[in-house]
């Protein structure tokens, strides 16, 4: 059981390393790259309404365990989800946010609930 809860800083994910994992071959090939690469947008349509929200519900708790809270709008069966790091200002033209490797671990987490949903 989980019985400490431990704050790790995100670290900055290089737009190459993330561009390479958004490949056809890559393991977020479903996932683009927004917001002027600062975010990773997934979207998905559920076959059913509560599926969609068994689906959210497995994402929701996910964000509070590692106290990182994705973007999310829905409606009925259809489902976007935005990961973005707030934490890290991004060199580039000091955006608001960008990349982390909680955003990835956060998305490869996402694509294996998916894997309990057949899509519409
Ligand atoms: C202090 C707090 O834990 C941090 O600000 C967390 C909160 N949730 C977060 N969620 C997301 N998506 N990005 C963050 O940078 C972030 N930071």
């Amino acid at each position: 059981m989980y019985n400490k809860v431990v704050r790790v800083d995100a670290i900055k994910i290089s737009l190459k390393e993330v561009s390479s994992l958004l490949l056809k071959t890559g393991s977020l090939a479903q996932w683009q790259l927004t917001h002027a690469n600062t975010q990773l947008t997934r979207e998905h349509t559920f076959k059913t309404f509560e599926q969609t929200w068994g689906f959210l519900t497995q994402v929701s708790m996910r964000a509070h365990l590692l106290g990182h809270h994705p973007t999310i709008t829905t409606s009925y069966n259809k489902v976007k989800i935005d990961l973005t790091t707030h934490d890290i200002i991004s060199e580039a033209d000091k955006q608001s946010s960008a990349i982390s490797d909680i955003d990835i671990k956060f998305a490869k987490r996402i694509e294996k609930y998916l894997e309990l949903y057949s899509s519409k």
